[in-house]
């Protein structure tokens, strides 16, 4: 059994670590778990923008995707080492094999998305970059490439279409609990 009381602010692995698309709601909803759980919150996104001292878009411009990636990497193995709440990881970061099996023996929330809801959650992708050019047709090739790999990760799936950030937090909170 685990919950809100068993949480331990102190301990050096995460209390969840949520995946899931973008506009899945990962930091909205993530904040929403630490905040129940009584542990800070903490986004890998935000992670890598502090390890290369510049904010995602321009980690894509200046130095490519793939120097994003390996940036990504080394940041959710060291958050997942190191930090006892709950961690966000960013939409893409389970492609990386490497990543998936570190994930292993952790409790991993799948927040699964839609295409509609997907869209109108990000808009036309302002500050994704893979979703500046066709956003929604990217947003489909992404969902369909990636949905197996976020099932194979999570030991946890809630579906967040059509339901408010707090009625996802409530069902991730009523399934850790199982
Ligand atoms: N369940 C929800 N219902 C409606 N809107 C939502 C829901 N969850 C998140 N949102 C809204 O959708 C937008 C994207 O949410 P959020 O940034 O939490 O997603 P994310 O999974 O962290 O995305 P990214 O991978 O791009 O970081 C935000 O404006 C947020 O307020
Ligand atoms: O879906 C993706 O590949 C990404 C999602 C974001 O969280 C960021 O990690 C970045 O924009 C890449
Ligand atoms: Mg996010």
């Amino acid at each position: 059994m685990t919950g809100p009381g068993d949480a331990e602010p102190g301990a050096d692995r995460p209390v969840a670590v949520l995946v899931g698309p973008p506009g899945a709601g990962k930091t909205t909803v993530g904040e929403l778990l630490a905040e129940a759980f009584g542990v800070p919150f903490r986004d890998v996104d935000a992670d890598i923008e502090a390890l290369a001292g510049k904010p995602i878009p321009e980690i894509f411009i200046d130095d490519g995707e793939d120097h994003f990636r390996a940036l990504e990497r080394e940041s959710v193995v060291a958050a997942l080492a190191g930090f006892g709440g709950v961690l966000a990881l960013g939409g893409g970061a389970i492609m990386a094999e490497e990543t998936r099996r570190a994930l292993r023996g952790h409790r991993v929330v799948f927040l699964s998305v839609e295409l509609a809801d997907a869209m109108r959650r990000v808009g036309m992708g302002a500050g994704r970059p893979l979703l500046e050019l066709n956003p929604r047709a990217t947003m489909k090739y992404l969902l369909d490439q990636r949905r197996p790999l976020y099932a194979e990760v999570a030991t946890v799936t809630v579906k967040t279409d059509g339901r408010t950030p707090e009625e996802v937090a409530a069902e991730v909170l009523e399934q850790l609990n199982e």
